[in-house]
Formats: structure tokens, sequence, C-alpha cells
């Protein structure tokens, strides 16, 4: 398919813009397409990121305009998808069902979860999720060769349009009509996006601000995405801000686990997500990440990796005791479940240079009933 074309040459093209696949599609190639079936627009560059590289709480103004904008749309809309939609529902109903079976077969763990969610909810976050992973696509895909800084700009392009209701296939219907029934926010899906610019550009990091940048824009954004999606509880007494910088934290927590899991495989990419002053400290270097030998430094290094990503499990926990009470089980599960990973890693004497950690389909299940017990706490029992 050619990079360049766009909505008005695309045969593809239905009435009001739906992109209908072709019938050879397949779950793998829609995926897959995203980094080159990107329509040709002008592009406007957006603001940067609030965010400084030095401090790391640095989210705070960030998260302090998403509250505030959010409030705003709240007033409009309502957590509860109460605002209307114009797409014919047999449409949406097989956009979601893309969506859902794409989550199913790239994400078992976050499908774990939102099997556990109201239908709406768990029908916004499979779109979500679609669109995450196509981004992610775009970067780590089969079609990763043909990207350029022009892709990403056009992928930037096209979420405007989902945002402004002129989605570009059906894929993005699923989270225009998201967008249009929860009052998400657009510039976490941007900050995404801008991480995913960041990973083309640097394959090493300095310390962990720099790194704690990378993994909030292309995670703690999930965070941010979701919590108007899985709404906050009434009887919540902790500030917005509060809650969505706990998102942000879970975002954090699921990010390092991922890149402590993966440390040999991204190494075979040429790439090492770990502070290189703290390497230094436990008297490391890329030189040990590629010899592939776990040491008793390594060890101890691993230790100290592992304690920080627990911390940001930690501080998510009570975020996670306030959101609405029909999303606390699988936020809980998936929670628990990321953090099993991290024991998993431990299991393996911190060989993760050759291996690769995972948590069994047995201990998942076993994990459902304690997340429920969890996910009953009030979040008055919780201090501010
Ligand atoms: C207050 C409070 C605690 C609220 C809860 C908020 C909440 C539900 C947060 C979810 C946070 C979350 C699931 C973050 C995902 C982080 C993640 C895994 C990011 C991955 C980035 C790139 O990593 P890498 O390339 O190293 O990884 P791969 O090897 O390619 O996998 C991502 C791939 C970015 C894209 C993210 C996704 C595809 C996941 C999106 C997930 C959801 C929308 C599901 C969230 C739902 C539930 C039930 C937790
Ligand atoms: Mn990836």
């Amino acid at each position: 398919m050619d990079a360049t074309f766009c909505y008005a040459t695309n045969p593809c093209i239905k009435a009001r813009n739906y992109v209908f696949f072709s019938k050879n599609y397949t779950k793998t190639s829609a995926i897959a397409e995203a980094a080159i079936a990107i329509p040709k627009r002008r592009s406007k560059r957006i603001p940067q990121t609030e965010l400084s590289v030095h401090g790391i709480p640095s989210t705070d103004l960030l998260v302090q305009e998403i509250v505030r904008r959010q409030s705003q749309k709240n007033n409009l809309t309502g957590l509860d998808g109460s605002r209307g939609c114009s797409y014919p529902p047999m449409f949406l109903e097989e956009a979601y069902e893309r969506c859902r079976d794409i989550c199913a077969e790239y994400a078992k763990t976050f499908y774990l979860g939102t099997m556990l969610m109201t239908e709406e909810r768990q029908k916004a976050i499979w779109a979500i999720y679609v669109w995450c992973r196509r981004t992610d696509e775009l970067v780590d895909g089969p079609n990763a060769v043909h990207l350029s800084s022009s892709v990403l700009d056009r992928w930037e392009g096209r979420l405007d349009d989902i945002f402004n209701g002129r989605p570009y296939d059906m894929l993005d219907a699923a989270l225009t009509d998201t967008v249009q029934k929860f009052p998400l926010d657009i510039k976490p899906f941007k900050d995404m996006i801008e991480g995913m610019r960041m990973d083309t550009r640097k394959n090493r990091y300095a310390n962990f601000e720099e790194l704690y940048l990378y993994c909030y824009y292309v995670a703690g954004t999930v965070g941010l995405m979701s919590v108007p999606i899985m709404g906050i509880a009434p009887e919540s007494s902790l500030s917005s801000q509060t809650i969505y910088n706990a998102a942000i934290y879970l975002g954090i927590g699921n990010q390092l686990t991922n890149i402590l899991r993966d440390v040999g495989e991204d190494a075979s990419r040429g790439r090492v997500y770990l502070p290189q002053n703290e390497l230094a400290k436990f008297g490391l270097s890329d030189k040990d990440v590629f010899s592939r030998k776990v040491t008793d430094r390594w060890r101890e290094f691993m230790k100290e990796q592992i304690r920080r990503a627990r911390y940001y499990f930690d501080q998510a926990e009570n975020g996670a005791t306030q959101l609405h009470k029909a999303s606390r089980w699988p936020v809980w599960s998936s929670l628990m479940l990321y953090k099993m990973i991290l024991d998993s890693v431990e299991n393996n004497d911190y060989d993760n240079l050759t291996k690769k950690a995972y948590v069994g389909r047995t201990k998942k299940l076993m994990t459902l009933p304690v997340a429920y017990t969890r996910a009953l706490m009030n979040p008055s029992t919780v201090c501010p």
C-alpha cells in the first residue's frame, strides 16, 4: 500500500469517511498497516509537553491542566457515555469487535482485566488499547523500517481527525465513538506519539529523570487516558490531581516492569532502557548487558531497579481505591498481575538477559479473587 494515499484517493472509503478493510483483512495486518496506511495531511506541530527532564514530580502542571479540562468536559457529557453518537450501530459493533479481537490476541493480561468491566467501559478500553498498540507498532512493528518523522506527524494528524469526528478507518471509528462518549483529552494521546518520536531518536538514558520522561510519554499517558473511562468514585475525598497522578504512576510502574522483563530482548535491538549512571554505580556498563552474563553485580543492580518499580506500583494503589467501584477490580487485577512479573524476574535469579519472565495462567486466575477483595475496599478507608 502506498504511504502517501489520502482520503480522496483511498478506494476503501465508504460513506462518511469510513474505511473498511478489504476482504483479506487480518487482525495482524490491521495493526501493522498503521505504519503505512496513514493519510497524508499537512501537520501542525503541537507544543511539547511541559514536563521537565530535571526533577521527577514534574507532571504536576500537566495533570493540573488535564484535570481542569476534564472537569469542563464532565459538565458537558458526564462519565456515563451519555453523549450521542451518529454511527450506525452495526458498524460500531463490528468496529469494537475488531478492537476486542486485537486486544485479546495481543494483550492477554489487559484483556482479562477488561472482562471484569461494564460493557461501555470495556469497549472504550479496547478502542484505546488498539490505538496505543498501533502507535507503538509504528516504532516497533514489522513496518518500523518505513518509519520517518513525517509518518508520526501524519499519525498525529489522523489523531486530530479522530477527535474531530473524522475517523480514517474502522478501528479509528471505534475510538472516535469512545471520545464522543467519554470526556477524553487529546493531550495524553499526543504525548504518547511524542514518546514514540523520542524512542526513534534515543536508545540510551543517562539517568532516571530521562527514563522517567520516556516512561511518562509511552505509559503514564495510558493512565491519563484510562481514568476518564474508569471514573472516580463519587465518595472519594482525594483531589482529582492526586488520582490522575496515581494513574500516571501505574503506567510508570508497568513500563519499568516491561523494561526489566525485556532487557535481553531490547539489547538484541541495540537498546538499553536502563539509567547509565546507575549501571555505572554498580560497576556495570552496556558491555555487561550485551555479554548477557548474570553476575552478582547485575543481581544487586536489578534488586534496586525492581525496588523502584514496586515503589511506583505502591504509589498507584491509593489511587486505585479511589476509582469508581465498577472499575476497581480490573485495575487492581492488572496492577497485581503486572507486579507479579517482577516476582518472576526474582524467581529467575535476576536473569532477564537470557530469560523472559512471565506469569502463568493458573497464577493469573488465582490473582483475580485477591484483586476482588482489594477492590471492595472503600475510598474513605485510605488516608489522603
Ligand atoms: C488511579 C489509577 C491507579 C487508575 C488506573 C489507570 C490505569 C488503568 C492505568 C493503566 C496503565 C497501563 C496499563 C499502562 C500500560 C503501559 C505499557 C505497557 C506501555 C507500553 C509501551 C511501550 O513499551 P514497549 O515497546 O517496551 O512494550 P512492548 O514490548 O511493545 O509491549 C506500550 C506498548 C505503549 C502502548 C500501551 C499499550 C498498548 C497498553 C494500553 C493498555 C490499555 C489501554 C489497557 C488499560 C486497561 C486496564 C484494565 C489496566
Ligand atoms: Mn513496543
